[in-house]
């Protein structure tokens, strides 16, 4: 199988960044670009950590870039790149050329996107849903700096007997659920407020931040802990305490990160704001009033200011 090329949907961030890694893996790659070609070669600035010490190391992968339609081949190995609310078109606009029993991997961040791309599959295709914890960041068009290093997990998004495993190894774990809640636990607080309040991830650990924090952390631990939320038997171990050292952790590690709300909104882009705080208040099965300004912060450029004003003065 390592011989029939990955279809890598996506030449951003972190669809350049998984390029690099297959082509290093021995796999053939092809890459689906939707506007700007990535040209021949890809320029990866790695971190490494081999003696315990972080060091810079630069490297070039030879990729073949594509648009969609000039697609030929059959692909039985998809991974989507894209942000979330691209998930199920970009999928969609690939279909003609992936075979009735393929792999089909996707790496957004949120909860929301993976069943919208589940229904347009065949249900002889496996939906194999990921999280990543990698930080990478696109310098260039054919340019990618590898900032933090992190693991990647696959589930099967519709679990079988017997379990299937991942065509990439040692990626294969059971509940990724499980994974996905608590990575979109860590992204429901960091994301919003780093936007919102227009600053670095490490920043929401100070001193003005910590009424705001506490407000967010403890009413995610009440949905997450309360038996009619729609992940309860994934979510239950989240309580406070527990999202406290989730959320410090990450703030800590990536102190010096835009996280990629703050991003999109300080480019004018559009956000996965639907995916994160919009999956939360969706499916919520009591109020969340913090999580709606937050949601709100973001979503409406015009009442951001307002919105501070309140997230600043929560007791
Ligand atoms: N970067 C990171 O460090 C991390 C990212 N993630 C998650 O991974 C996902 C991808 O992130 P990232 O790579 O940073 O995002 P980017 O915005 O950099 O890349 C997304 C890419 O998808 C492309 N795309 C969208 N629709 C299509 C389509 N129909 N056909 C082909 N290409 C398409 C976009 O093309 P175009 O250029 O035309 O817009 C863009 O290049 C997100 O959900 C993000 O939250 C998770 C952890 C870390
Ligand atoms: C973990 C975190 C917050 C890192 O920036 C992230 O996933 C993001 O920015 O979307």
């Amino acid at each position: 199988m390592k011989n029939s090329p990955w279809l890598i949907i996506g030449a951003g961030a972190i669809g350049l960044f998984w390029a690099c890694k297959l082509e290093k893996l021995g796999h053939k790659v092809h890459l689906v670009y939707r506007s700007e070609s990535p040209g021949k070669k890809i320029t990866l600035e790695s971190l490494t950590d081999e003696t315990g010490q972080q060091q810079v190391s630069i490297s070039k992968h030879k990729i073949n870039s594509l648009k969609a339609e000039e697609l030929t081949e059959q692909y039985d190995k998809v991974l989507i790149c894209t942000k979330s609310f691209d998930l199920k078109n970009a999928f969609a606009q690939v279909a003609a050329n992936i075979t009735p029993e393929a792999d089909v991997a996707c790496l957004c961040n949120g909860i929301g996107a993976q069943e919208a791309l589940q229904s347009i599959l065949l249900d002889t295709q496996t939906l194999w849903a990921g999280t990543t914890s990698e930080g990478v960041l696109k310098v260039e068009v054919n340019h990618i700096k590898h900032t933090g290093l992190g693991d990647s997990y696959f589930g099967e998004w519709r679990p079988s007997t017997p379990a299937k495993v991942f065509p990439i190894e040692s990626m294969t774990v059971i509940n990724i659920r499980q994974r996905m809640i608590e990575k979109l636990a860590v992204n429901a607080v960091i994301n919003p407020i780093t936007a919102i309040f227009n600053i670095h991830n490490g920043d929401i650990l100070n001193e003005e931040f910590k009424p705001l924090i506490n407000a967010t952390l403890s009413e995610l631990a009440s949905v997450f802990t309360h038996p009619q939320f729609s992940y309860a038997p994934e979510s239950q171990h989240l309580t406070s305490d527990n999202l406290k050292n989730r959320v410090n952790t990450i703030a800590q590690l990536t102190r010096l990160n835009r996280s990629s709300m703050h991003e999109d909104i300080r480019l004018q882009r559009q956000t996965e704001n639907s995916f994160i705080s919009g999956f939360l208040l969706d499916n919520s099965p009591i109020e969340l009033p913090v999580q709606r300004l937050l949601y709100e912060g973001v979503a409406f450029a015009e009442q951001r200011e307002e919105v501070k004003k309140k997230l600043l003065s929560l007791p």
